[in-house]
């Protein structure tokens, strides 16, 4: 798969069937359309493309600071390398770029710099400036503007079930699991190993924190996981703490992983974390005796999970 970080560096001599989305966790739902997306290619010597925006749109618009993605932008595109997709386009959305009416659009961009042949979109697409064009507009363009357009029936859509807002739904309720399934694949979150308040290995259980440089990436629930953490190409078995550490008198949010059987320094390393399971709250233990029954449960547990 090639990524262009702007539609202009794309330069398609061979027309293209394109989709336009975020595909937030490029869930199954998502790779339905794309396997859909391929295949049309394929049937009409065309290339397929998936033309998405980079930052959001929301994010733009709105400024939004309740914006939070399952993926991040290198996160997606590593999923997306993996479905058969030929190129994708990750097009700077900016305030002038959303002022463009949706003629422009279409005209401009989608024709013009992507050579689009076919577009196939969701049924409730909408586009140009202020969002005011919808499928059907789409649909006089495409006859004007030689075109074809494959609409993603209601139907289609609700038959899978699945939508980005189900998953991140299920995310902030700990339902690891339910997630995981709609993604075919475990949710995970990687960074750079920080330094923490220093505590943990007195407590007998050394924490990695790590440091999620992306603002706009989605963090589960507050509270303690079975984990999957990827060291230098390795895979770790691992107990995660999400939340503000109140039984230490912790006020900021981190995100912690103890590794088990191990004992390396991990600063400044970066690690990949696949959330697995949720194992229960974070919570405000009566000092810190009690927290490290707490955690020595929670390794039995963790243990057992990957026993079974
Ligand atoms: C498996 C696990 C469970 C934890 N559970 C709690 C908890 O319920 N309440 C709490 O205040 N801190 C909890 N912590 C966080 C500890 O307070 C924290 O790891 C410790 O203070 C070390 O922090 P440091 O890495 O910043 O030094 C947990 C940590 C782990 C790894
Ligand atoms: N099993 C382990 N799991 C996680 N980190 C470990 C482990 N063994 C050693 N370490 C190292 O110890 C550091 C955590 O020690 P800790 O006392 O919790 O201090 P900090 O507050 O800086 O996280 C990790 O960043 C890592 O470098």
């Amino acid at each position: 798969m090639k990524v262009y970080n702007k539609a202009s560096d794309f330069n398609p001599e061979i027309p293209t069937v394109i989709t336009i989305g975020t595909f937030d966790g490029v869930h199954i739902g998502h790779r339905k359309i794309i396997e859909r997306l391929v295949n049309s290619a394929q049937q009409s010597n065309c290339q397929s493309a998936l033309l998405t925006f980079f930052p959001h749109p929301r994010m733009v618009l709105q400024q939004s600071e309740d914006l939070h993605l399952i993926n991040t932008i290198e996160e997606r595109k590593s999923i997306l390398a993996s479905t058969g997709l030929e190129h994708l386009i990750i097009h700077p959305f900016t305030k002038s770029f959303s002022r463009l009416t949706a003629q422009q659009y279409v005209e401009e961009f989608l024709i013009g710099k992507l050579n689009a042949k076919k577009i196939i979109i969701g049924y409730d697409h909408r586009f140009g400036r202020n969002r005011t064009a919808d499928i059907s507009d789409l649909k006089k363009f495409a006859d004007e503007f030689n075109f074809e357009v494959e609409e993603i029936s209601k139907q289609d859509i609700e038959e899978v079930a699945i939508s980005s807002t189900k998953i991140r739904t299920a995310l902030q309720n700990g339902e690891i699991e339910k997630a995981n399934q709609y993604l075919a694949s475990n949710f995970s979150l990687s960074g750079e190993v920080v330094h923490g308040k220093g505590l943990g290995k007195g407590l007998g259980y050394a924490t990695a924190n790590i440091h999620l440089k992306e603002t706009y990436k989605l963090i589960p629930k507050n509270g303690v996981y079975v984990v999957k953490a990827m060291i230098e190409g390795k895979h770790q078995k691992g107990m995660m703490n999400i939340g503000t550490n109140p039984t230490v008198g912790g006020t900021s949010k981190s995100i912690e992983v103890h590794v088990l059987d191990f004992n390396e320094d991990l600063y400044g390393k970066n690690i990949e974390v696949e959330v697995l399971h949720y194992l229960r709250n974070e919570e405000k233990f009566d000092g810190v005796e009690a927290l490290k029954k707490a955690m020595l449960q929670d390794e039995l547990v963790t243990r057992r999970y990957f026993n079974s």
